[in-house]
């Protein structure tokens, strides 16, 4: 099909200072706002939790998080708040620059065809798909030597070593909470460590929501799942917006300055047969407040399969998820993505 594109970024429109919204934004439906409450989601000491010797609490929060909202804050992780706030000043200096610098890095080829990767708004494949009120900065970290450096900003100056300092120390986090995981499905402790041992992908996406005239008729991200077996998010600390569903109702996802929140992706819901569960969330937008979040999303190599671990499937368990390439589950996402569907749940058995 012939790609259809909007002619302007979000943030330029946005700038414009109109009341309206382009029509392409605008949501069919009118639920999106009613919000039930807070999420209680607990909040994780992950120096403890490394503990092996006195992470009790830890160990049982976690747990509950991971079998209810499959989402939790980290707190004691290891990243100096001093990092964390240069990683958002450059990204939110990233995207204040003029649109002629940041076009540099577009996610257009020739303009016209879009890539995964760069700077830019949503893939638009029909003129009647409804888009997100987000400009994002998209960048595949890992395998490392397959960087493309030509879309890594150059300026701010310090964004590529802050960058750079930011994916080590999040890895860091990923790494430390793995074996707990393992461990609580009764696995080896070092199950998904391994799991990750060759040439697993990281994705690190800046996303930018300027202010919306309209949050009842636009979403920030549409209603969605991570195709990964984890999210670190770093979110806006004065900014809310992201909310997360469980059973039918929506809920607010509180933020905390200099803690991170994790959210389980689809392919950890596969993996532990649907004992951890990925979240569906969704972002909503601000009518007086600009909102930045930084995220990284760890999946593992793209050519590998993907099924429950065969160490908790018995007579009583049965597998409750079909094996998946992971490069084909992500073919389908996208599509998905737009209907409000999942490719997990076209996966159960
Ligand atoms: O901005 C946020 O808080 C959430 C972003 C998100 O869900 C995503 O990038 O997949
Ligand atoms: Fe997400």
């Amino acid at each position: 099909m012939e790609e259809v594109r909007s002619t302007l970024l979000v943030q330029e429109f946005a700038g414009m200072g109109s009341k309206a919204v382009p029509r392409q934004y605008v949501v069919q439906r009118e639920d999106h706002l009613a919000i039930a409450a807070t999420a209680a989601i607990p909040i994780v000491d992950l120096g403890r939790l490394s503990q092996p010797d006195d992470n009790g609490d830890e160990v049982v929060k976690l747990q509950q998080a991971m079998e209810t909202w499959g989402l939790f804050l980290v707190t004691n992780h290891g990243i100096e708040g001093a990092l964390m706030d240069d990683m958002m000043n450059v990204s939110r200096e990233f995207f204040h620059q003029p649109l002629e610098e940041k076009q540099k890095y577009t996610n257009l080829i020739d303009g016209k065809h879009f890539q995964p990767e760069g700077y830019g708004n949503d893939q638009v494949k029909s003129d009647t798909q409804i888009l997100d009120w987000l400009d994002r900065l998209y960048l595949k970290v890992d395998p490392a030597d397959e960087r493309d450096l030509s879309v890594w900003p150059k300026h701010p100056e310090s964004f590529r070593d802050v960058l750079d300092e930011f994916i080590i120390k999040c890895d860091g986090v990923k790494n430390s909470l793995l074996p707990s995981m393992a461990k609580l499905l009764k696995l080896d402790e070092d199950y998904f460590v391994r799991q990750f041992s060759d040439r697993p992908t990281t994705v690190a996406r800046f996303n930018y929501y300027p202010q919306c005239p309209r949050p009842d008729l636009v979403y920030g991200i549409k209603p969605h799942s991570d195709a990964t077996i984890l999210t670190i998010l770093m979110v806006d600390n004065d900014v809310g917006g992201l909310q997360v569903l469980k059973d039918g109702v929506w809920y607010d996802v509180p933020t905390k300055p200099h803690n991170l929140l994790i959210n389980l992706g689809d392919h950890m819901e596969i993996m532990s047969n649907g004992i951890f569960k990925s979240p569906v969330h969704r972002v909503i937008t601000n009518p007086e407040k600009e909102r930045i979040s930084v995220v990284m999303f760890y999946l593992l190599n793209l050519e590998k399969e993907i099924e429950p671990a065969l160490e908790l499937i018995d007579e009583k368990h049965p597998a409750r998820y079909k094996k998946v390439k992971i490069m084909d589950y992500l073919a389908g996402l996208f599509e998905h993505f737009l209907q409000g569907t999942r490719v997990i749940d076209t996966l159960k058995i």
